[in-house]
């Protein structure tokens, strides 16, 4: 069953046109992150599902209730959404205890039941039950961050949003972090949406990835077949890093300075852009010929670029340990199968399209 369905959701600022058309589902009890290039609409999105803002046109339906229904849509408060900011919005003026217990009413719950609810709160999100006495100013980024998630599941909530709630964590806080969240939405079993522009972090914690561009959603599915199988070229390099290599699809296989190579999804005939992760590149052995032009060193892999005989440029990840300078000699081979999309031509206006005759991606 889905908690959550998403119907051709439209939204213009003035002149801009934000959101075109954006539907998605996310099942009970499931996560979901939403990954899109920056200004693309994720924000605007989850202010929508929150009732923080209205639709121009389309629907959002919550637990089986209409929420956009009527000329106002339904209040932020009757939701039954829990919100967790980009820098957690704790009161800096209440404890841990209090900023968790803000949400849980007075008249319905006595102070033990409340106390009671902060410590489970505590535990599921991996926080000291001594910090409840604490102020925000007193903690870590990722300590509030957890609070503010904790602040954010007091009332069961149907739906948990996360609007890049590791974005202002350094990077060692971030992964702890991460981790911790993702054990405690698991632990609730609350359906999740979660806004971020790192891949990674899309692909660590959600079980569906929705990726999102210009406005409307491009792919969506469990992280694996999303990362195997692109929708786009737009979609590939927004789940990591590669090589665009001039080449022609040809009988079922790419073709292109690194050789024949099989192609991840079939595609018609003609010309295309080849995808090739940096990680599936290999040195040595029978492989097609190229020169190191640059070499960054990142400790564990050293990141090289290489020149094909075409001329094209292509990355490689390698081992931290091989030092091949600027301007060796190496032979390339890949491993596993790379992604082939009908070649972009810039159009009259400077706008990008598929090749005619190509069909779509
Ligand atoms: N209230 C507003 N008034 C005018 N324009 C807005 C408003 N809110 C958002 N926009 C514009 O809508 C576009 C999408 O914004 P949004 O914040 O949804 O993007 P995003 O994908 O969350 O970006 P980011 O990853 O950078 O946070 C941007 O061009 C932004 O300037």
């Amino acid at each position: 069953m889905s908690t959550l369905s998403i119907r051709d959701l439209h939204k213009s600022y003035g002149a801009v046109r934000v959101l075109a058309g954006a539907g998605l589902d996310a099942a009970d009890g499931t996560s979901t992150a939403i990954l899109g290039p920056s200004g693309c609409g994720k924000t605007t999105l989850l202010r929508l599902v929150a009732g923080f803002d209205r639709p121009d046109a389309g629907t959002i339906v919550l637990a089986g209730r209409e929420v956009t229904a009527g000329r106002r849509g339904l209040a932020p408060d009757k939701r039954d959404i829990g919100y967790v900011a980009q820098e957690g919005a704790l009161f800096p003026h209440l404890t841990v205890h209090a900023n968790i217990a803000y949400g849980l009413s007075r008249r319905t719950t006595t102070a033990s039941a409340r106390r009671s609810r902060v410590g489970e709160l505590l535990e599921l999100v991996s926080l000291d039950q001594a910090l409840s006495r604490r102020y925000p100013h007193e903690l870590s980024g990722g300590q509030q961050q957890r609070v503010a998630l904790a602040r954010a599941l007091a009332r069961r909530p149907a739906l948990v949003l996360l609007d890049e709630p590791f974005s202002s964590l350094d990077t060692a806080l971030r992964a702890a972090t991460r981790a911790a969240v993702a054990a405690a939405l698991r632990a609730a079993g609350v359906t999740t949406l979660l806004v971020t522009h790192d891949p990674a972090e899309a692909l660590a914690l959600a079980d569906q990835v929705a990726v999102m561009h210009r406005g409307a959603f491009a792919q969506a599915g469990p992280a694996r077949d999303v990362y195997a199988r692109p929708a786009d070229l737009d979609t590939a390099r927004l789940l990591g890093p590669g090589s665009i290599l001039p080449g022609t699809v040809t009988a079922g296989a790419a073709v292109c300075a690194l050789g024949v190579l099989p192609i991840a999804e079939p595609r018609p005939d003609g010309d295309a852009d080849v995808f090739v992760r940096p990680g599936q590149v290999r040195l040595g052995g029978t492989g097609a010929p190229a020169t190191v032009v640059a070499a960054e060193f990142l400790g564990a892999d050293t990141m090289l670029t290489l020149r094909l005989a075409d001329g094209s440029t292509l990355d490689a990840r390698v081992d931290g340990t091989v030092t091949h300078g600027v301007g060796t000699s190496v032979t390339v081979d890949v491993i596993g199968a790379v992604h082939a999309y009908p070649r972009r031509v810039v159009g009259e206006r400077g706008v990008t399209a598929a090749a005619p005759g190509l069909g779509a991606a």
